[in-house]
């Protein structure tokens, strides 16, 4: 291996009953390096972290850390990895928000103790200051993890899970899983600029991302998957983002944005009139069948809670609501789905039956269609189930396996196929592609405009706002629970969604 070689993984392999994830992988990562693995949903990412970090074991190949000589992929374990210096932070961070800073850090290293086993208090806060300081966290050790921004809780989990290493004097490796999925847009660059610091003082980065833009901003080289083979490695410099998603596809993806039609003329769908629901004030929204409605805005402005009270998850506290020309208050997400409303909520925790079959996770939201009298038709459920596979691009094994067994991005399509297949009046979407692959994304946007073309309005809530500026015809910002801006025609672009979504503008009527 290499002399500044951080990691070296030679011809690994590994199977699953009925799929082949990884079919003899290489990859190469060196100090100073930020690499990132990129690749279409199911093409092995995921599989490849978890036998590099020793929670999976491979059949076959090797693994090479930074401190050491190549090991058998077979026998690689969480404690071999940490020895060769390598750490990983998830995407949900694994830190405890109600906890303060410098107890979350101990979580991590061990709280010292005194005589009778009393905790040192003074030293836990020390050694957190002396790592806010080293890492330049704009925190204290004081502060409740769940009051600070999302970019500072991940340089939390970075330097959390960097201080062991860090104390032994290390430059080993930090996996990052989908590290900015969760963050804000404008936070991304606080995380980067760590990131760039971790790495110039040695530190090498691998990370996983289906965000391009990241990849080619971020990383030095990114290594391609497709369907568990490594199609190659490239310096991002020499690539632009179409042909990084070309890479990643096997074929060329349309950047074109799906064509914004004026949709004024047509029925109105939903209106929403002087809602208020906390933390929402006043909203006044209107869906027009076949219209997709964007909702910009930063964390914290109330997106997801609008979807909420649409979907009667949010008590309304006053205010109307007209869906198909007849005024209705749903109490309960029953009354939605019963009033032709479906919900793509933000966590896939919330929506994915984690041990029930596929079949089953597309069925549930329309199992009367398959019962026969008494029981269930498995059999129809099935049928269904693989055409809605084939549909929806979902890579698995069988209908049959559990949703636990398919990758992030295809257990997220499995979700937007079961609520497409409800053919709903009113879809709404919250963070629909989180975690799903270039070339699917454009597929299911291109699935929705096929449904809001048949009549089907659509609200929409992305972070992305290029995403947002892309697939909407109009596209409402809302900031401190107020709707402050509505951009349609040429004024919808991601830069004018940014700027309306930052700058809180003077609240206006959405209509
Ligand atoms: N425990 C498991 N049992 C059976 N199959 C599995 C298991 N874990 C992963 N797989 C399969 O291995 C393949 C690779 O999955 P992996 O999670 O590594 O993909 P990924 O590239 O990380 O995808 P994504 O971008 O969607 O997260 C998929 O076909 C997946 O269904």
């Amino acid at each position: 291996m290499p002399e500044n070689a951080a990691l070296e993984v030679r011809g690994l392999t590994k199977s699953f009953p009925g799929v082949q994830a990884l079919k003899g992988v290489d990859l190469s990562v060196a100090r100073g390096e930020i690499h990132a693995l990129a690749g279409g949903n199911g093409s092995g990412k995921s599989t490849l972290i978890k036998i590099i970090t020793g929670v999976q074991h491979g059949d076959d190949g090797t693994i090479q850390y930074a401190t050491g000589s190549p090991l058998a992929a077979a026998h690689t374990s969480p404690e071999l990895a940490h020895a060769g210096g390598v750490y990983v932070v998830h995407q949900d961070f694994g830190l405890f928000p109600a906890m303060t800073v410098a107890e979350n850090f101990a979580l991590g290293f061990g709280f010292p103790t005194g005589p009778a086993g009393r905790v040192r208090w003074r030293t836990v806060r020390k050694r957190a200051a002396a790592l806010i300081d080293k890492f330049e966290i704009s925190t204290t050790p004081s502060s409740l993890v769940r009051d600070t921004p999302r970019a500072v809780q991940a340089q939390i989990a970075i330097a959390r899970a960097l201080q062991a290493e860090d104390e032994q004097g290390g430059q080993g490796l930090l996996i990052l899983d989908e590290p900015t999925a969760a963050l804000p847009s404008h936070e991304v660059e606080l995380l980067f600029a760590s990131l760039r610091r971790h790495v110039a003082a040695g530190q090498a980065v691998l990370f996983v991302s289906h965000r391009l833009d990241e990849i080619l901003d971020l990383a030095d080289n990114v290594t391609v998957f497709r369907d568990g083979t490594g199609v190659g490695t490239y310096r991002t410099p020499t690539l632009s983002e179409a042909a990084l998603a070309e890479l990643i596809a096997g074929r060329p993806i349309s950047q074109t944005a799906g064509e914004r039609v004026d949709r004024r003329a047509n029925p109105v769908l939903l209106e929403l009139s002087d809602v208020v629901a906390t933390p929402l004030h006043s909203i006044n929204l209107t869906v027009r069948s076949g219209e997709v409605v964007g909702v910009a805005g930063l964390l914290g402005s109330g997106r997801s809670e609008l979807l909420r009270c649409i979907y009667g998850d949010l008590p309304i506290e006053s205010g109307t609501v007209v869906l198909d020309g007849a005024p209705v208050r749903f109490r309960h997400p029953r009354d939605a789905i019963d009033g032709g409303i479906a919900l793509v909520p933000e966590s896939r925790a919330n929506s994915v039956f984690y041990d029930l079959p596929v079949s089953m996770n597309l069925a549930v939201a329309r199992l009367p269609q398959y019962s026969r009298r008494m029981w269930l038709s498995e059999r129809l459920m099935r049928l269904r189930a693989r055409q809605d596979i084939a549909t929806f691009g979902v890579k698995a094994a069988s209908e049959r396996r559990p949703a636990n067994v398919l990758s992030g991005g295809n257990q997220q399509k499995v979700v937007l196929g079961r609520c497409l297949g409800l053919n709903p009046k009113l879809l709404l979407l919250d963070e629909p592609t989180q975690g799903v692959d270039v070339g699917a994304r454009r597929e299911i946007y291109d699935m929705v405009r096929k449904a809001t073309d048949a009549g089907m309005g659509v609200v929409l809530v992305a972070s992305d706002m290029e995403e947002l500026a892309h697939n909407c015809d109009r596209a409402i910002v809302l900031s401190g629970g107020r709707i402050v801006d509505e951009l349609a025609g040429s004024r919808l672009t991601a830069h004018a969604l940014v700027a309306a979504a930052y700058s809180g503008a003077s609240p206006r009527k959405a209509g």
